[in-house]
């Protein structure tokens, strides 16, 4: 016959981990949970009656629950309610005295959380008669009655032993059981509040210095509203000068041109001072622009009677060189003859012919060919017979060119130089 209680006494240490030592050093409140195991009929025996007593009378009294402090609206009911067993009395006596109500009344659950928290399904409290039932001469293919559980270690546990289960006597909150509540939102409100913000100032009114009346402070001016300086005609000011800059004088402009006015004028020291000439009246230099020898050696910078008197005294001093050697005067005979003579060339049967029609016939001959056929030794040959035909009267023959490289070519000159054009310096 079973007389005694087997109870378990299960402790949780409310010690979560990753804390500071600090908050592990505190005392911990521990769940007690009674798992309580018992046959109808078997009644207390008197030593664990009164080791009961003993153990509800030496225990220190509880403290106040973090629950009721932190979260007052979400209190359980008041003690003494059907459903809450009367803190101190002993399971025994709660087993007693059956609650007032039937056993399949139904109530609340205890909440160990806020009231914010999920609403769980209300279940049904066995009464006593219902735990004889259990316990008893129960019929075991009897529906099992309900199982209260309060917490997941008791589901547990009356998973593992069978549905013999479950009373709670006492159910203490430790206070890290509420770390999870902190993202709540509570009624009453935090008392962690932003500081309020600063009030603006009012800006202070900006101040033009070209406004001759500016508005007073109690004046209000719309924004439509114009500054009475617009009225103001403006002021005329003197026409700038056209000579001088277009840029406007700045008051640092100003300053820096006063400064390089007073600045002295800047002058070499006396040591370096070149010795001044006297002006002597006798010297007068003249700068003439004067012609290189380079520049008038060439003869389409020389005009064609310049050039016709060239070729007449050359042929005077042809003249009296050929009587001179006529008349064996050993002067003349050192004399060298002015103009070299020309390598001997043999022209060719189509040079020659182009020759004859010039210079016997006196045709018009186009010739031409291709590069270093031999066209320029035909023409110079053409000249010097020409010439030699013409020798009384040389201003009959003129040897002209388009271009003044051709023209040195043959010895010549230019189209323009012969007709006394000229370079064009003046316009037309
Ligand atoms: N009949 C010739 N006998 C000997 N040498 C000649 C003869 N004809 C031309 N040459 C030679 O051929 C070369 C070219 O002659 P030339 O300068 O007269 O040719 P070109 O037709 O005038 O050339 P380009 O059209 O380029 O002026 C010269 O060196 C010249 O001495």
């Amino acid at each position: 016959m079973k007389t005694g209680i087997s109870g378990q006494l299960l402790r949780r240490a409310a010690i979560p981990l990753g804390r500071s030592a600090k908050s592990r050093a505190r005392p911990v409140a521990v769940a007690h949970v009674h798992h309580l195991r018992f046959s109808a009929a078997a009644a207390p025996s008197p030593m664990l009656k009164k080791a009961l007593q003993e153990k509800a009378a030496n225990q220190p009294p509880p403290p106040k629950p973090l629950a009721k402090q932190f979260f007052p609206l979400s209190s359980r009911a008041p003690a003494g309610g059907a459903s809450q067993p009367k803190r101190g009395s002993s399971i025994m006596d709660m087993m007693r005295k059956p609650p007032a109500k039937p056993s399949s009344t139904t109530t609340e659950p205890v909440q160990s959380g806020s009231r914010n928290s999920v609403p769980r399904p209300p279940t049904r409290v066995p009464d006593g008669r219902a735990f004889a039932a259990m316990y008893g001469n129960s019929d075991p293919f009897k529906d099992p009655p309900d199982v209260i559980s309060y917490f997941d270690d008791a589901r547990a546990l009356s998973n593992t032993s069978c549905s013999n289960i479950v009373s709670a006597s006492s159910v203490y909150f430790a206070e890290e059981d509420f770390s999870d509540d902190e993202n709540l939102d509570l009624d009453f409100q935090a008392p962690i509040a932003l500081p309020p913000l600063p009030r603006p100032q009012p800006r202070p009114a900006a101040v033009n210095k070209y406004d001759p009346h500016p508005p007073s402070n109690t004046s209000a001016l719309s924004w439509s509203q114009s500054s009475p300086s617009h009225y103001v005609p403006p002021k005329r000011q003197p026409a700038p000068d056209l000579q001088q800059t277009a840029k406007r004088d700045s008051p640092v402009d100003a300053e820096s041109t006063s400064q390089v006015a007073k600045k002295p004028k800047r002058e070499l020291p006396k040591s370096w001072a070149k010795p001044q000439r006297e002006a002597s009246p006798e010297v007068v230099e003249v700068s003439a622009p004067r012609a290189s020898m380079s520049d008038a050696k060439w003869p389409w910078n020389r005009s064609f009677s310049e050039l016709q008197a060239e070729k007449r005294m050359k042929l005077k001093m042809q003249q009296k060189t050929s009587t001179a050697r006529q008349t064996g005067t050993p002067a003349a005979a050192n004399t060298k003859p002015t103009t070299s003579k020309a390598a001997p060339i043999s022209l060719s049967n189509e040079q020659r012919h182009v020759k004859n029609l010039v210079v016997e016939k006196g045709q018009s001959v186009f010739f031409t060919g291709p590069a270093g056929t031999g066209k320029s030794v035909l023409m110079r040959s053409i000249i010097q017979d020409l010439k030699k035909k013409h020798a009384r009267d040389p201003e009959r023959v003129a040897v002209t060119a388009s271009t003044g490289l051709a023209a040195c070519n043959i010895g010549g000159m230019t189209l323009h130089s012969f007709s006394g054009i000229g370079l064009v310096q003046v316009c037309v």
